[in-house]
């Protein structure tokens, strides 16, 4: 399933061309289960794909993973917060962020990190606008995880991405204003076409906010199949909420391997007694911004209460640490 707009599932027929797709809606014997992005759908009813025609999603394959983020904004839901699954069966998570222009904001990096790492999926940073500014203080925040990347600026042929994108199905996530649509466009030239054909079964031109799945043209140097992208226009952060304190903590890898020293039961905060992350930083075996910036999400997590209130007093001192 490649997108989804108003109860409307696009989906493309396993082995077929990307530009044939089949419209579906669910069969009431799902039940409860949503349907999202990447998943994989048994259909039935009318496949042909011809105008007006309309199949039946009846069965939703197991997912190899599942991209989740928590509303945290919003309010009108009774959970207050709400679980959401953005994305299935991903195997990569391309982290778009400019070098400036807005300025990179690792708080944000580091919030996609350990969304990848819940999902189970890799992450690949794609650092744009190159031709800006350089990448050394993104990198050397990064430098003990050793976190593939990419550049991309305006004149750069896009080979080294394409290689990356190569036989995956990767999910793009990113600030607005970071070049992400650019880049898209500039990865599927026809992506306008692929949006075109949710049009053509009268449906207007494609404004949703979800995300939509986008099939990698063929490109000289990649053999085989050029991969899928997913956009996800909608989302702008991604809500931890939940996340168990476990999985956070291995969003850090480089923060990992000192808990080991940690009391029993230590909650690893700034005023948790004995927390051997202290020691670790002190050591200089892992960035003391990266140490702050998992105490934050640690924090925002356990502030069940407010979630608006907290996110203005994330950041305190550090320009690069917006999330
Ligand atoms: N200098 C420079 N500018 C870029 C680059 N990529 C994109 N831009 C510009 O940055 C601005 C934002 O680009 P978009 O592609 O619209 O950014 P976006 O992330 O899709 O943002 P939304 O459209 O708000 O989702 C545009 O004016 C682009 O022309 C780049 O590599 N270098
Ligand atoms: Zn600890």
């Amino acid at each position: 399933m490649i997108a989804v707009d108003r109860g409307r599932y696009t989906c493309v027929l396993a082995g077929a061309d990307a530009d044939d797709t089949v419209t579906a809606m669910r069969a009431r014997e799902l039940g409860r289960k949503s349907v999202v992005v990447g998943d994989r759908v048994g259909l039935v009813g009318d496949t042909s794909g011809a105008a007006g025609a309309l199949a039946r999603i009846v069965r939703i394959a197991e997912r190899r993973s599942v991209l989740r983020r928590t509303a945290e904004d919003d309010a009108t839901t009774a959970e207050g917060r709400l679980e959401r699954v953005v994305v299935a069966n991903a195997d990569q998570l391309v982290i778009v962020s400019a070098l400036a222009d807005p300025p990179p904001r690792t708080g944000f990096i580091d919030r996609c990190l350990v969304a990848a790492y819940d999902a189970g999926i890799e992450p690949l940073l794609c650092l744009t606008k190159a031709d800006l500014a350089g990448p050394e203080q993104v990198l050397g925040y990064y430098t003990e995880l050793e976190l593939p990347y990419v550049l991309v600026r305006p004149d750069s042929d896009l080979d080294a991405l394409r290689a990356l994108l190569a036989g995956r199905v990767s999910v793009m996530v990113g600030h607005s204003g970071v070049g992400k649509s650019t880049l898209v466009n500039r990865l599927v030239p026809e992506a306008a076409r692929a949006v075109g054909v949710v049009s053509a079964i009268g449906r207007g031109r494609h404004t949703s906010t979800s995300a939509v799945a986008l099939r990698l043209p063929p490109a000289p140097g990649v053999d085989g199949d050029p991969g899928w992208i997913i956009d996800t226009p909608g989302v702008r952060s991604f809500g931890l909420a939940h996340v168990s304190a476990e999985s956070l903590l291995h969003g850090f890898a480089d923060l990992v391997e000192a808990t080991v020293d940690c009391p029993p039961n230590c909650p690893h905060t700034a005023d948790a007694p004995d927390c051997a992350l202290d020691a670790w930083v002190a050591a200089g075996k892992a960035d003391p911004r990266r140490l702050a910036s998992y105490r934050r999400l640690l924090s925002s997590r356990s502030g069940e209460g407010d979630a608006r209130g907290e996110a203005d007093q994330r950041n305190p001192g550090d320009p690069l640490a917006g999330s």
